[in-house]
């Protein structure tokens, strides 16, 4: 007779054939799960080894990488697959992407430093030789703070005010291989160590190039110009860096405006182009009427000033006043002064170079910048970078910037240009604006055409409350 349970009164048997047909179940079942989670960690593994082998084109690269043994390093770079080594990391005035300058022209005051890694070269200071010679570099280097690795066809740049364009016809940061230009004023080398200004990257951006800038090779203009007088007086003509040794003559035009004209001629008998210099250093060309191309460096505002310049000279053919009385030029170039031709290959649809309309006259108009008294009070309490003051003073201290009124043309620069989102600029106008400049934490707001600074504390102090 079969026992029954004492517990539900069934029979034992059958209740014993039940359980083992449930641990079959439930072994079924756990090996089925066993092989599922396999499986899964299988093709989780297969993804992220994919990942790794997509480059930020999207492109595979799986037969690229250096390791990989079907294909060389050299059958790589033939295919254009290379991986990137930094040759070293930007140090910078602005450490986040807010409040940093679109393009270099815009803040000629902003600073900052490269050293070249030794990961790279053994002697780095090796690799500079001969770079103290230009006045310019290029910074071939990577957008690495873009938050996400997504791109579009098409991009909305800050100064078209919402509408889209073609990435490829903007500087726009967001692009297949987060590659970044900019040309920066070399202010000086020391060791392995670049000192440069007229910058609009933040501080660690992994830099991949430099190269001089050289206006012969790589301003359509110059070469233009160039090639030009060369085929018609099929003569040797100067270059651009060697205007460097040449005199000089000053003449102001205002405050804001102050120019060094560098007469080129380092040979009385030839007749060579002139090279004049401002304080911003962005680039138009000038060309002499007879021979040479030269180079215009000013800030953009004062453009509209030279040109007042330029039908001065044009119409006179003699130097300003204000130019004679300090000038250093030789007694020949006095007396028979040289009739000026100014061409403004980006300003006035010069045919070597042309530009989008939008860049020329952008949507968005560029502001004027107040600061509040206290504003002022409080920027002029920074101690310039390098100033040499007892260890102990509580005055706060910049780290690149050399002095309140270095870091006041700057402000002035990154404000000009309004670099609030189309976003901030249409649906929050009235909120307060926050960003950095080298040690000191920036609070403005902006009205119709102006920006007004209202703070210019000690980094990382806390910020005053926004009261809208
Ligand atoms: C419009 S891009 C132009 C850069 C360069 N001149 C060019 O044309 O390629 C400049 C902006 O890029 C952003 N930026 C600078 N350094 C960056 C970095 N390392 N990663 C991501 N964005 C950066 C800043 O917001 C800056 O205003």
């Amino acid at each position: 007779m079969t026992p029954l349970c004492e517990h539900c009164g069934e029979n034992v048997k059958k209740i014993n054939q039940q359980v083992s047909v449930m641990r079959k179940e439930i072994k079924n079942l756990r090996q089925t799960l066993d092989s599922a989670v396999r499986a899964h960690r299988k093709h989780l593994m297969s993804l992220q080894t994919a990942v790794s082998k997509i480059d930020l084109t999207g492109n595979d690269k799986k037969d690229c990488t250096p390791s990989s043994p079907s294909l060389s390093a050299q059958d790589a770079l033939e295919q254009g697959k290379i991986r990137t080594v930094p040759i070293g990391y930007m140090s910078s005035c602005f450490s986040v992407k807010n409040g940093t300058p679109r393009q270099p022209t815009i803040c000629g005051t902003s600073r900052a430093q490269l050293r070249i890694q030794q990961s790279v070269f053994n002697n780095p200071e090796h690799a500079l030789v001969g770079l103290e010679q230009y006045s310019h570099v290029w910074i071939i280097f990577l957008f690495h703070k873009n938050g996400h690795l997504s791109y579009k066809a098409k991009v909305k740049p800050p100064r078209l005010n919402g509408q889209r364009v073609g990435v490829y016809s903007t500087r726009s940061p967001h692009r297949p291989n987060s590659l970044g230009l900019t040309l920066a004023k070399l202010d000086k080398i020391q060791g392995d160590t670049l000192h440069l200004s007229g910058i609009d990257m933040i501080a660690g951006t992994p830099v991949l190039d430099i190269k001089p800038y050289i206006p012969e090779y790589d301003s359509p203009h110059t070469r233009t110009v160039l090639d030009s007088q060369q085929h018609e007086s099929h003569q040797d003509l100067p270059t651009v860096s060697e205007n460097k040794e040449t005199s000089s003559l000053n003449f102001d035009l205002d405050q804001d405006a102050q120019f060094k004209l560098e007469d080129s001629r380092n040979d009385k008998d030839k007749d060579e182009g002139l090279y004049l210099r401002g304080k911003s250093e962005t680039c138009v060309s000038l060309t002499h009427s007879q021979t040479a191309g030269a180079q215009l460096f000013l800030p953009r505002e004062t453009v509209s000033l030279l040109k007042e310049v330029e039908s001065f000279v044009n119409k006179d053919e003699t130097l300003p006043p204000d130019c004679k009385s300090k000038n250093s030029v030789s007694d020949d170039v006095k007396t028979e002064p040289p009739a000026l031709i100014m061409d403004w290959p980006c300003y006035d649809g010069d045919s070597s170079t042309t530009i989008a309309d939008w860049i020329r006259e952008p949507l968005v108009s560029s502001l004027d910048v107040h600061f509040t008294p206290h504003a002022q009070k409080q920027l002029e309490e920074f101690l310039p970078a390098h100033l040499s003051e007892p260890s102990d003073c509580e005055r706060p201290r910049f780290k690149f910037l050399r002095s309140p009124e270095e870091a006041a043309a700057a402000i002035r620069g990154v404000l000009s240009a309004d670099p609030r989102s189309v976003y901030r600029r249409t649906q929050c106008r009235d909120r307060l604006f926050f960003f950095t400049l080298d040690t000191a934490d920036i609070t403005c707001w902006f009205g119709q055409g102006f920006a007004e600074v209202l703070q210019v504390r000690p980094a990382g102090s806390q910020r005053p409350k926004d009261p809208f």
